[in-house]
This record gives C-alpha cells, sequence and structure tokens, in this order.
C-alpha cells in the first residue's frame, strides 16, 4: 500500500526519530536519497551544472547538503539562498564540497543580458528546496520570480513542490512544477491528490526510518488489489460467488444499460442480473447472453441513464436491503441510501449539485469536498476524476493512480458502476468495492489503449486481462 502522511503526523514520527539519533543524521539521509536521485536523472554528476534554490528552512538544508555530494561527485553546483537566513551549516557543507553560492543580483544580470524571454537553459537541473512541509502557499515573490528566471530548466523538488498546499492538494497561486520530487519517510497528500499531484512529476520515496500512524491517504496497488480480490474458491458456484443486479438505462438510453452491464459481467460476480424496459432487455440478452431476469441478488447498481425512472428504480433496489452502486441520474435521490451501505460515484458536478456548492470549488478541493460528502451521506463515495478518490467516515481516502486521459471518454462511468456492483455482490465492502473497482477500471483502460484512443466497451474487456496479470 503507498500511503500519505499529512505534516502534523510527519512531524510527530520525525520528533521521536531525531531524539533517537546524532544530530542532523535525518537531514543527512534526506540529502543524500535526494543527491542519488539527482545522479540518477542527470545520469552522473560530472561535468553536469546544477542550480539550487535555497529557502530559510531545512527544505533548503536538503537541498544544501545534496549540492555538496554532487559537487563532490564532480558537478558544478550554485546555490541561489533566497533568504539571508539560509542553513547556514549546509551552506558550509556546500562551500568546501567546491560549491558556490552565488549572488541574486548577478543572475537577474545574466538573465538581462539574455533578453527575459529566453529560458535559462544553461543548467542541467533545478534543485527546488524553497519550501518543504513547512511552507504556506503560495510562494513569495522573490521565490516566484526565482522559478521565472529558470523556466525551461527541469526541476526536482525537495520533499514538495513549494507552493503547493501540502495536506490539501490545492493551488493558491504562485508554485513549482516538477519533473521528479523527491520525498522524505512517507508520501504527502499533495503528491498524490489533484490539482498539486499535477505538479509532481515522479514521485520518489527516500525512507528515513520514520515509524508512522495509519495514513491521511493511501492508494491500492497491485499486490493490494490482488489480495482485496473475490478470487473463486475450488468449490465455488455461480450463487456463491454473488450476484450483482443492475438496474440502468432506458428505452431513451439503452446504452447505459449496456455498459453498466459490461461492467458487472466482468466475471468478478457469479451471475448478473438485469431489469428494465422489456425493449432494453432484448438488447442486453442479446449482448451478453449468460445475463438473466429479475430475482435475489446481492448489489444492486441503479441510475446511470435512468432518465425519469431513477427514483423508482432506486426505491426497488433499496427493497431489497443489498449493497448499492447509486450512480448518474440516482444521485439526485441520494438521500435515500445516507447512513447504508452503498457506493454514491459521482463526477465533480454532479458532486456539486449534491453539496449545493460550484463545480469550480469541488475541481479545485477535491478531498475536502469528498471527505464532506462522505460525511453528509455517512456512506462511501467516489469522486471520479483523473485521481479518483473514495471516501468512507473514519477511514483515510483512497486514491486511483491507475487510469490515462484517454479514460475521460463517454460511458466509462457506467462500466466502473457495474465493475464496483459484481464486487459488492461477490462480498468485498463498499469501501474496498470502490477503490479496487477503481484500480481495476484505470488499469484496463491502461492495457486496453496500448497508448492510442480507447471507447468504454474496450475498458469492459480488458478487465479479465488486468486481473489475469494480479500477482498471486
Ligand atoms: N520531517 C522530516 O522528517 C524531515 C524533514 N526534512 C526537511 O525539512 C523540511 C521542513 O523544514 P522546515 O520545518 O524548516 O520548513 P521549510 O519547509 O524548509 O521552510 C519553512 C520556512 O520557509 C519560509 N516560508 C514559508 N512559506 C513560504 C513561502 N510561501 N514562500 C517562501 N518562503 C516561505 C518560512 O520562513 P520565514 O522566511 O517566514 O522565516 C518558513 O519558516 C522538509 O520538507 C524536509 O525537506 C529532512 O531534512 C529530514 C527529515
Ligand atoms: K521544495
Amino acid at each position: 500500500m503507498l500511503r500519505a502522511h499529512t505534516v502534523e503526523q510527519v512531524r510527530a514520527a520525525e520528533a521521536t526519530l531525531l531524539a533517537a539519533l546524532p544530530e542532523g543524521a535525518l537531514m543527512q539521509r534526506a540529502a543524500h536519497g535526494l543527491a542519488y536521485a539527482v545522479l540518477d536523472l542527470l545520469g552522473g554528476g560530472y561535468g553536469r551544472r546544477v542550480l539550487l534554490l535555497v529557502g530559510s528552512g531545512d527544505n533548503g538544508g536538503d537541498a544544501l547538503y545534496a549540492g555538496a555530494v554532487l559537487a563532490r561527485r564532480g558537478a558544478y553546483v550554485e546555490a541561489w539562498l533566497l533568504s539571508d537566513r539560509a542553513h547556514q551549516d549546509g551552506v558550509a557543507a556546500l562551500r568546501e564540497a567546491g560549491g558556490r553560492v552565488i549572488d541574486p543580483p548577478l543572475v537577474e544580470v545574466r538573465r538581462a543580458q539574455r533578453g527575459a524571454s529566453k529560458p535559462r537553459r544553461d543548467f542541467d537541473v533545478v534543485v527546488d528546496g524553497i519550501v518543504g512541509i513547512g511552507g504556506r502557499p503560495p510562494l513569495r515573490p522573490d521565490a516566484a520570480a526565482a522559478l521565472d528566471a529558470v523556466a525551461g530548466v527541469p526541476v526536482v523538488a525537495v520533499d514538495i513542490p513549494s507552493g503547493v498546499d501540502v495536506d490539501t492538494g490545492e493551488l493558491a497561486g504562485s508554485h513549482v512544477t516538477a519533473d521528479v520530487t523527491v520525498t522524505f519517510g512517507t508520501h504527502k497528500v499533495a503528491q498524490l491528490v489533484d490539482p498539486a499531484a499535477q505538479h509532481s512529476g515522479v514521485v520518489h520515496l527516500v525512507d528515513i526510518g520514520l515509524d508512522l500512524p495509519e495514513p491521511a491517504l493511501e492508494a491500492l496497488q497491485p499486490a493490494d488489489v490482488a489480495a482485496l480480490l473475490p478470487w473463486p474458491d475450488p468449490q465455488a458456484h455461480k450463487y456463491t460467488r454473488g450476484v450483482v443486479g443492475v438496474r440502468a438505462g432506458s428505452a431513451t438510453y439503452p446504452g447505459a444499460a449496456l455498459l453498466s452491464v459490461a461492467g458487472a459481467d466482468c466475471g468478478l460476480a457469479g451471475m448478473v442480473r438485469y431489469v428494465g424496459d422489456p425493449a432494453v432487455v432484448d438488447r442486453v440478452r442479446e449482448a451478453h447472453p449468460d445475463v438473466v431476469g429479475d430475482g435475489r441478488v446481492q448489489a444492486w447498481v441503479v441510475g446511470s441513464g435512468s432518465d425519469s425512472g431513477a427514483e423508482e428504480a432506486l426505491q426497488a433496489a433499496l427493497a431489497d436491503e443489498v449493497p448499492l452502486v447509486v450512480d448518474a441520474d440516482a444521485l439526485e435521490f441520494a438521500d435515500l441510501v445516507t447512513g447504508l451501505p452503498a457506493v454514491l460515484t459521482p463526477h465533480a458536478g454532479e458532486l456539486a449539485t449534491m453539496l449545493g456548492e460550484d463545480r469550480v470549488d469541488v475541481e479545485a478541493r477535491p478531498l475536502h469536498h469528498v471527505r464532506a460528502a462522505a460525511d453528509v451521506y455517512g456512506t462511501t463515495v467516489l469522486l471520479k476524476g483523473r485521481h479518483s478518490l473514495v471516501a468512507e467516515p473514519g477511514r483515510p481516502v483512497r486514491v486511483t493512480t491507475t487510469g490515462i486521459p484517454w479514460l475521460a471518454t463517454a460511458g466509462a462511468g457506467d462500466v466502473l458502476g457495474g465493475v464496483i456492483g459484481a464486487l459488492l455482490a461477490a462480498g468485498l465492502t463498499p469501501y474496498d468495492a470502490a477503490s479496487v473497482g477503481s484500480w481495476l477500471h484505470g488499469a484496463a483502460a491502461t492495457l486496453a489503449s496500448r497508448g492510442g484512443p480507447i471507447v468504454a466497451t474496450d475498458v469492459a474487456r480488458a478487465l479479465p486481462g488486468v486481473i489475469a496479470t494480479l500477482p498471486a
């Protein structure tokens, strides 16, 4: 499991470790991990040109000590101090290793000579040690101006891209956009939650020995998905594996029925039932001959393309007192499932309507809003997006890191609802079903795409292939 902790949790763990270790040991661990990541990126040290942007705290200290390691490996290292209170021992270590501390005005002069519009390409990499977990967004104007002066050069962020909100992933103005972020002890929320996650680049975790509590956020990895998946046991028959029912689609939107069933019929449950308009039933049976009609189920999928029949479909499903996936048109009646075992699957616009908020604000603060929705409805909420979020009261938010931009295609959400329904029917909790289903859905999109465009049916077809590749 990939885990992300809050600044407060990191600080508490750090205090325990600091008390047990010789002074400076923790920073040395961080700085060496950072230096090796930079060497990796540059393919070596000798002859490479490195610019350190150094703020007033320990984040700048990490950059300075890493700069000293790089200088000893033959790199030309310059430090641009953005504060007159930069880490003094770090500055001394850099100088001793042959690195230089440059005069900021001198950089400005050089920039003026080049012409302000020309990117500064004479460095191979910029190391962003402006602020780490002690920073408050956004960047101050002097730091923002320094960044501007080096635009176009690859950036390695120290711990966190400076200027983003570490615990929420929100942006509030000027910030660093990193190619690589080297983070210490644990992932930070902003590296996984949009919009900040889009500015973290590739995240490299350096273990510095922190002993950490339950995280604020977690991301399933293939081994976690394999451990949670309902593998059939040797004695299994279709009913012990679970039956999932779909009440989606309508005469107006038959495609929603076909795609929801395609997701539910991915093979993770023992049987799929479909209930709907007779004309749609015929089309579903034609496409999926194994799908049967009404009867007992262990989970329902309700709402996509249900049109004016959404409330009725939801009420009918609720009568069976089994877990539900509530999607699309049925989300309007989500208060009917308050406190019940269910997965609500809104996108940002639908969540905004449910909470009476602005869509733009939901997109800017997805973590805040998905948590709020889970609290308001007292159940599991999956907020769909580039990195979908699954929230349930009292549990770490799970973030989906699988998926590709091509997955933003009509009907993909219907397939997702069906997959989650199959997992609920197979006995997973709503929290696990939502996060495992979302992970599989993203991985299936990647498998189906092979770099090219996909449509929703491709995602459904690729699901068994993803499951086959999971570690046993
Ligand atoms: N935790 C760990 O286990 C380990 C942590 N380590 C490292 O320590 C880092 C945390 O160091 P930290 O606590 O010294 O804070 P940090 O982020 O460097 O700077 C905060 C200072 O910056 C300033 N400032 C604030 N906002 C600003 C802004 N918007 N724009 C510009 N400046 C701004 C403000 O100072 P001011 O100028 O206001 O006096 C504030 O005091 C952590 O991220 C990691 O890299 C590793 O070495 C070892 C293991
Ligand atoms: K930083």
